[in-house]
């Protein structure tokens, strides 16, 4: 770790943005059981914070509100990533996402380390096969900015957005991704239509209202509270749309204005005191998420 022993020493600081499914359409299934998907992603001002610093050994310490649900031995998807570049370092995550929620956390946090270990070690990024088997999400995570994502994953085609003021809720109920699409009977649902080019954040949101994400009525089936989670955010003032993100637990409400947004989160928070939430606008996260030398 840095220390005056060691003022030349770079240290890393990498953001990891929350990924949001602002529509996730299930439309088939592989012979190996993963789901072929159709999805238009954004991502959050609201993340979790990487800190990395040359050593011997790889190693990781986790801190922040949401730390205590998450480990820090080599499950942990940091390690994982970070192992990839086959040097030791010293990884510090500050976790702010609730675990097992929807919102990419786990997978987010993989791909900050890979930009992390890369502006550390000089290293490339691993190949997109090494990346995909971190995760179905991590792709995704790498260059976080709005997106179509096919395939389960691995296939993605950026797509211009205007910024969708939002607020995220988790009910704290953890979801686990695999009972998800464990559950669900309909495998072979339509695709996304040919997504437009929005004027606005109106008509983006518009054309949201009439997709769909099909996790959400399994997740629901699991996790009734979602359902609750779903009205209260749908009965906040000025909210024009609230779905499910992910496989969940976690839900998205989006609103005409930051302000909107802003005090809908407010209201939420003293309402409701035992979910989290957070407020931001959605959509293209990737200069927030570069890494950065100290
Ligand atoms: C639901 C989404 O969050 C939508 O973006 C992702 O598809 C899930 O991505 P993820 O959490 O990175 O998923 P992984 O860690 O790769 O897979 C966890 C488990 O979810 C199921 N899974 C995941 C992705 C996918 N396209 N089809 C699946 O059936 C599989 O049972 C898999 O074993
Ligand atoms: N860095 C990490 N942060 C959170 N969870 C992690 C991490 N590394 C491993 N895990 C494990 O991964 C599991 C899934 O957590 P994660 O937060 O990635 O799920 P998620 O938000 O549902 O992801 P997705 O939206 O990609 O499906 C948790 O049960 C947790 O123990």
């Amino acid at each position: 770790m840095q220390n005056r022993c060691t003022p030349n020493m770079p240290r890393i600081d990498v953001f990891a943005p929350a990924k949001v499914n602002l529509a996730l359409h299930v439309t088939g299934q592989r012979a190996d059981g993963y789901h072929l998907l159709d999805s238009l992603v954004a991502f959050s001002p609201v993340g979790d914070a990487l800190t990395l610093a040359p050593a011997d050994a790889l190693v990781l310490k986790v801190s922040g509100p949401e730390g205590a649900a998450v480990p820090e031995g080599p499950e942990n998807l940091v390690l994982k990533a970070a192992a990839l570049f086959g040097v030791g370092a010293a990884v510090t995550l500050e976790k702010c996402l609730p675990a097992a929620s929807g919102i990419g956390g786990g997978s987010s946090d993989a791909a900050a380390a890979l930009r992390g270990m890369a502006a550390l070690t000089g290293q490339p990024l691993p190949d997109a096969a090494a990346v995909l088997k971190l995760g179905a999400d991590v792709p995704m995570c790498l260059d976080p900015r709005p997106a179509r994502t096919r395939g389960i994953g691995e296939d993605l085609t950026p797509v211009a957005l205007p910024p969708l003021p939002a607020v995220l809720v988790n009910p704290r109920v953890e979801v686990p991704t695999p009972s998800v699409f464990k559950a669900l009977t309909v495998k072979d649902n339509p695709p996304l239509p040919e997504i437009p080019a929005f004027a606005d954040a109106g008509a983006c949101i518009g054309w949201l209202a009439d997709q769909r994400n099909d996790l959400q009525a399994p997740a629901v089936a699991q996790a009734p509270v979602i359902a609750e989670v779903l009205a209260v955010l749908a009965a906040l003032p000025g909210c024009k749309l609230a779905r499910m993100s992910g496989s969940g637990a976690t839900c998205f409400g989006l609103f005409g204005s930051e302000a909107e947004a802003e005090a809908a989160q407010t209201a939420l928070a003293a309402s409701h005191p035992g979910w989290w939430s957070a407020h931001g606008s959605l959509g293209d996260q990737a200069q927030k998420a570069a890494a950065t030398v100290r």
